[in-house]
């Protein structure tokens, strides 16, 4: 695979200045600090998909475009498919989310890391590597939940999390069990920082909560600095998109402009484009 510095050896800038000129990055910790991440010496970093349907949506290509550009420049992906977090449901705006059966989540897991295994490299010198949350969060007792997860998180915080802010302004209201999400995704990031020193953390805009979450626990238990970054979210189907439409273009060779996937019954449907154009 191409390596980081083969972005400014092709003339095409840095890795950061292509993500830019793309308009792949919303919002982010300290941008130089990011700079010096995607620019420098590979990095591992992760984001989360959660089996919520048989199905990725074409929200989810965003992120797997901005994986694939990261791994094209030498970094080493992380893809968490999220066997726990799919069971307690990630709060929206649009009110609680029904439960789903355990087995039909691990179905769908697995259709997940299928789909998300089509658009990223599995080969090679740094290949995809899949994990799933259920592996350490299932294990973990409800009392060492609360004790060395749960203590280092302020009520107040959690509560000014935008998600959670607008769901308590709402009718419903929200549940004991979505308003937790965050500290599992934010263990999560903590738990991958510790097993694979991984550094960044990647997500819609409407995860910047839940990447701050991980970011904040990082640096209070093991007093580190690490980076995220969040990407356009795609908001309307039928109007397009929220996202620079440029961002929606094959990320193999950089500037390059075919399209990476197609949609088609709701799956998607990787070009074969990689590697080729
Ligand atoms: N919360 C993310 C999915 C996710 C789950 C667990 C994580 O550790 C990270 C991300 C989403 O809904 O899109």
């Amino acid at each position: 695979m191409a390596r980081v510095t083969d972005f400014a050896e092709a003339g095409f800038g840095t890795l950061m200045e292509e993500l830019q000129w793309r308009g792949l990055i919303t919002q982010s910790t300290d941008p130089e600090q990011l700079a010096q991440a995607l620019n420098g010496d590979p990095v591992t970093f992760y984001c989360g998909f959660d089996p919520t349907a048989a199905s990725l949506h074409v929200g989810n290509l965003v992120q797997l475009i901005i994986m694939r550009h990261l791994q094209a420049a030498g970094h080493h992906p992380i893809a968490l498919v999220g066997g726990a977090t799919g069971l307690i449901g990630d709060p929206r705006q649009s009110g609680e989310r029904t439960l789903n059966p355990k087995d039909v989540v691990a179905g769908w897991a697995d259709r997940l890391r299928s789909q998300i295994g089509g658009i990223l490299d599995t080969t090679g010198d740094n290949p995809v590597r899949f994990v799933s949350n259920y592996d350490w969060t299932a294990r973990m007792s409800v009392i060492d939940f609360l004790r060395d997860v749960g203590k280092n998180f302020r009520l107040g915080t959690m509560l000014s999390k935008d998600t959670v802010a607008r769901r308590l302004n709402s009718d419903e209201g929200i549940s004991f069990t979505e308003f937790s999400y965050q500290v599992l995704q934010g263990n999560d990031f903590l738990h991958l920082f510790d097993e694979y020193h991984c550094t960044l953390e990647i997500g819609g805009s409407d995860q910047w909560g839940n990447l701050t979450s991980g970011l904040d626990l990082i640096r209070k238990v093991r007093g580190e600095t690490v980076n995220v970054f969040t990407s356009p979210i795609i908001t309307d189907a039928r109007e397009g998109s929220s996202a620079n439409p440029r961002a929606m273009r094959c990320g193999w060779i950089p500037r390059c402009s075919v399209p990476t996937a197609s949609i088609s019954s709701g799956s998607i449907v990787p070009t074969r484009r990689w590697g080729i154009c």
